[in-house]
């Protein structure tokens, strides 16, 4: 156990390093292993449940790939057989677990093979909803596949399963069971009647998976013409699956279950219900995986069964309104906004894609393109996550991850995460071909998802992979509820840990490339990513958007995407940074940190007011009164010189956003607003949004934007509106609306809904 932080990286640190040495053990023999009476001692009691806040630590060890050898064509080997830090390929043991499992990092139980020998197991990646008997029962007797052994921190050994698919639960009767793990008393072969019966007592219990598996040793025992039997089995099987999240199974295990009608004949009312039961059941499926029309086509069977079934109603109901979401992109992002909270933000809505396709995009690998010219504000994409972990599902237990295989670490959601994707995968083969064919870095073996023994081999190493390249941070609930609390802040920024923290993959979107001033912006209510074009975008084009927010310092931005997606971004924003004399960028970065210091200490709030020295001070920075941010001002280099305006070369970042400016040019709206000096609070809304790379113009009191190098963030909002109310203070109504119009297309971009602007900004 750790106690503090330093222990902790401390801890991290030796099993890092105990991993690398390990590699030099590679092909002994264990010495000194503990022996039975050690094992049993250690995995003799379950222990309480764990109390208080549980930090486990998950090492994602040199990635090896899964096996794909059926278990009967594996040679079979003993545990003495093991050498250290090796795959043993081609080989397969066969091991009963005799102890009470336990989860610790990973699940654990001692093990013993046909000869009595005994070590440890560990099996990584699996749920953590799931109890560590679910996966390792006492008594069972399993099948590791080509299995790897190593040494433990605590100077012993494990066999550790890190693809899950590599451990197969062998069922009683199994060919590969040797006879010393045979019941002592041979049962007479038990009626798939009494599988059913166990079956649904499991399921009585909420053990579904129990369930799945009793039913599924019934369809074994069944014979070929217990017709009714069989049904009964695949529709139970089906349901057990549905709650199981196991949604490909369920479809098929329901359409099998649909009893057919006798030729020249027809169903018997009882039979009739049942297909009723069955067609519900392949509706659900169908809709959990998407499938809204092949859904709507179960539920009109349902009734045909039938009718006037209540549920089958509501279902149609509900799949009507996806497919109308699937095929017209129509949603009340209102309602699904009010709708959600942070009990509910998974929400219930189908994707809609418009008008785009994947496409190589070069050096950038495949990209997302424009299929017809989009406007700015169009909808082209709004899709639910294909998994997500929110960081307000609070949990007494939180996972670090550390990856050897990319010396990154992960905390939190992130690494829950990938439990959760590798489940999904592990029982979805359809949906893990759609998963990997996202980008994993150039992973190698890209094995693809098949059946092996009945279990998808899912690739963990490879999913993690994946995970790491396609997932984005997401708020909790949605993104307007960083921009109502009245603090401006940076919605789209997923640093600010308070806020954002949660994270997930949303397929489609993964295939959008990053750039600083892209074209288009994703948002979210819930587990819904909502993306708007932020400017026209032609057919043929590439959509993009930032991964990262990026700051005032370029290169500390250009970094981050490529410490996190290898890449060195080269958007109009970073070649712009990149042309910045050294010297000057320096400068940048002290007056910055200056501004950043001025901001601190000079609050805004009603009772405490700049004055006129304070404003005089951030005009300085801003250098108000001598540059305009036009050809004729000239980048200075001047240590002495203040004005971070000047650090901005004007032949450089012509019309392009100056991010460090942001922030004061926002204080200073706020200051000449409560000074009442609506002309300068016009003047600085105009420089905020120009130094936020929007063209403003104002011809005959008709105001137009050039939406070019816009960088759409919240602060361009609160500046249109800090504009809208002076201009209307000043009985310029029309420029008001004008400028509030703009606020409300800009909100409606960046938040996905309007319901909350009123909250901001009051009535208008
Ligand atoms: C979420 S994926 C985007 C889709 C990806 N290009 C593909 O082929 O599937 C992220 C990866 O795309 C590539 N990428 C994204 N934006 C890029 C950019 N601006 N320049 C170069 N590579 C980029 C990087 O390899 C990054 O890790």
């Amino acid at each position: 156990m750790v106690t503090s932080a330093t222990d902790y990286k401390a801890m991290l640190l030796k099993q890092k390093q105990l991993t690398i040495d390990a590699q030099g053990r590679k092909g002994q023999k264990a010495t000194n292993k503990p022996g039975r009476a050690f094992l049993e001692m250690l995995f003799a009691k379950q222990g309480p449940p764990p109390t208080g806040y549980m930090l486990r630590t998950c090492f994602i060890s040199y990635a090896y790939p899964p096996s794909i050898i059926p278990t009967a064509e594996l040679k079979p080997m003993l545990i003495p057989e093991l050498r250290l830090e090796t795959h043993h390929r081609g080989r397969v043991l066969i091991l009963r677990t005799f102890g009470l499992p336990q989860r610790i990092q990973a699940v654990q139980n001692a093990v013993e093979d046909a000869e009595g020998n005994v070590e440890r197991l560990a099996l990584y990646n699996t749920d953590p909803k799931h109890t560590p008997e679910h996966s390792l029962l006492r008594g069972v007797v399993i099948a590791v596949r080509e299995p790897f052994y190593k040494a433990t921190m605590d100077g012993g050994y494990t066999i550790r399963v890190d693809h899950p698919s590599d451990l197969v639960r062998l069922p009683a009767g199994h060919e590969s069971i040797p006879a010393a793990f045979a019941p002592r008393f041979v049962e007479l072969e038990l009626p798939a009647e009494s599988f059913k019966a166990s079956g649904n007592a499991a399921y009585a219990k909420k053990d579904f998976a129990s369930a799945v598996d009793c039913y599924s040793q019934g369809l074994r025992a069944c014979s070929e013409d217990d017709g009714a039997l069989r049904y009964d089995l695949l529709r139970n099987r089906a349901n057990a699956n549905l709650l199981l999240g196991r949604f490909e199974g369920a479809l098929a295990d329901a359409e099998a279950a649909v009893i057919p009608v006798p030729a020249g004949g027809e169903l018997d009312e009882a039979s009739k219900k049942l297909n009723g039961k069955a067609y519900y059941r392949a509706g659900r499926a169908a809709y959990a995986l998407r499938m809204f029309a092949r859904a709507d086509g179960y539920i009109k069977d349902v009734e045909r069964y039938t009718a006037g079934d209540e549920d089958a109603k509501r279902e149609r109901k509900r799949v009507a309104a996806r497919i109308q979401e699937e095929s017209k992109g129509c949603y009340d992002f209102a309602a699904m906004s009010k709708s959600s909270s942070i009990t509910h933000n998974r929400l219930d809505h189908a994707d809609f894609v418009a008008a785009v396709e994947i496409k190589s995009a070069g050096q950038r690998g495949r990209g997302l393109f424009a299929t017809r010219n989009i406007k700015v504000g169009d909808l082209f994409l709004c899709e639910k996550a294909f998994a997500v972990v929110f960081k307000s599902e609070k949990t007494t237990e939180t996972y670090t991850m550390m990856n050897l295989n990319t010396n990154r670490g992960s905390m939190g959601p992130h690494a829950t995460l990938l439990f959760d994707i590798v489940q999904k995968l592990s029982h979805n083969p359809e949906q893990a071909k759609l998963y990997f064919d996202l980008h994993d870095g150039g992973y190698e073996p890209k094995l693809t998802p098949e059946i092996v023994d009945g279990v998808t081999v899912v690739d963990t190493f490879r999913t993690a992979a994946v995970s790491e390249f396609n997932r984005f941070g997401c708020p909790n609930v949605r993104s307007s509820d960083g921009a109502t609390q009245r603090i401006p802040s940076l919605s789209g920024d997923e640093d600010a840990d308070d806020f954002h923290g949660s994270i997930g993959v949303w397929r489609v979107a993964s295939y959008i490339n990053h750039a600083c001033d892209g074209n288009a912006v994703r948002v979210f209510i819930g587990d819904m990513m909502i993306i708007r074009a932020t400017r026209d975008i032609k057919e043929g084009d590439e959509i993009t958007m930032r991964y990262t927010n990026p700051k005032e310092d370029g290169p500390a931005s250009r970094k981050k995407t490529q410490d996190s997606w290898g890449f060195e971004c080269d958007c109009a924003i970073c070649m712009a940074d990149l042309a910045v004399p050294p010297k000057q960028l320096e400068r940048r970065r002290a007056l910055n940190k200056e501004v950043e210091k001025f901001l601190g200490s000079n609050r805004l709030t009603l009772q405490s007011r700049a004055g006129a020295a304070s404003i005089r001070k951030a005009e300085k920075f801003h250098a108000v009164n001598h540059a305009k941010r036009c050809p004729s001002h000239r980048a200075s280099t001047d240590s002495q010189s203040q004005d971070l305006v000047a650090t901005y070369d004007p032949a450089v970042y012509a019309g392009k956003p100056c991010l460090a400016l942001i922030g004061l040019g926002q204080w200073l709206c706020q200051a000449h607003n409560f000074e009442s000096s609506q002309r300068q609070v016009i003047a600085c809304a105009n420089r905020s949004l120009a130094n936020l790379g929007y063209g403003i113009k104002i011809v005959r009191k008709k105001l137009t934007i050039d939406y070019t190098h816009r960088h759409t963030e919240a602060t361009a909002i609160d500046a249109a509106m800090y504009a809208a109310h002076a201009h209307r203070y000043l009985g310029e109504e029309n420029l008001g609306l004008q400028y509030t119009k703009f606020a409300k297309q800009l909100w409606e971009t960046l938040y996905g809904e309007l319901k909350w602007f009123k909250e901001r900004f009051g009535p208008e």
